[in-house]
């Protein structure tokens, strides 16, 4: 990894809400090509921070670059591709209606914007429900559906908040499947989890607690330093926790 060049700087990054001091002084570089999961109990900051990189917050103080832009950066809308948390999807139209008013907005237009459809609804699984309104899929479809608007226009940098909150083991399996081929074709993969067999997925983590970067490593050097069997052992060895069942 040492000679690939970093496509995310995060300088001294935090942020508050009003006196809530959500992130705490962040420095921070992915690499291009690579597969980086950011995992943190809930609260610990993880979307606060990738809303910034997708350029939809802005750090109190300190700097975001992605691909050498300082962030926000509007030129970077049809580089990066993100996937909030909570699914912004219109309910009342169809899946295709939704992915071709996304494809719209990414200027795909006719023959490439069908193909891109249907290229991005195979690989969530979900070509059989084009023509279904989103307002009767399930939680685990409009997770997937908006994964697929994430990947339309073929970013170059995925970030993803979540991505398989409330997806059942095989298709997850299928999902991350989809996301190791992206990133085998360049993506850069930028997740958040709390799910700790994910993280074992990722080529790195950042461990984030209460707004802080506890640790960086792949998860074998995380386990390694900590003596730790598991990346969950690993966390709270880093987090100073003790083991409580
Ligand atoms: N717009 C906001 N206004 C005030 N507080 C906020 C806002 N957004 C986030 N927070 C607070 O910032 C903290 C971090 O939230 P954030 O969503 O970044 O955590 P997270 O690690 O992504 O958690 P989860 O896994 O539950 O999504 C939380 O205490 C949350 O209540």
């Amino acid at each position: 990894m040492s000679n690939q060049a970093a496509c995310v700087s995060i300088q001294n990054v935090s942020k508050k809400f009003g006196k809530h001091q959500v992130l705490m002084g962040i420095n921070l570089e992915i690499m291009e090509g690579e597969i980086f999961g950011l995992l943190g109990p809930s609260g610990a900051g993880k979307t606060t921070l990738v809303k910034e990189l997708a350029g939809f917050d802005t750090p109190t103080s300190g700097e975001n670059y992605v691909l050498q832009e300082k962030m926000p950066s509007l030129q970077l809308i049809n580089r990066i591709g993100y996937m909030a948390q909570s699914d912004a999807l219109y309910e009342d139209l169809s899946a295709k209606e939704n992915l071709q008013f996304f494809a719209s907005l990414y200027g795909l237009k006719g023959k490439q914007q069908k193909q891109r459809i249907d290229d991005v609804m195979e690989m969530v699984n979900l070509s059989a429900h084009l023509h279904k309104l989103v307002s009767d899929f399930s939680g685990g479809m409009k997770r997937r559906l908006s994964l697929a608007i994430a990947l339309l226009h073929e970013p170059e940098i995925l970030i993803l908040d979540e991505p398989t909150v409330g997806i059942d083991p095989v298709l997850r399996k299928g999902i991350w499947d989809s996301f190791y081929e992206l990133n085998r074709k360049g993506t850069t993969i930028i997740v958040t989890t709390h799910v700790m067999d994910e993280a074992e997925k990722c080529d790195r983590l950042g461990l984030m607690r209460d707004g802080s970067l506890i640790a960086i490593g792949t998860p074998n050097e995380l386990k390694e330093n900590t003596n730790a069997n598991s990346i969950e052992e690993a966390f709270l060895v880093y987090g100073g926790v003790t083991v409580e069942d």
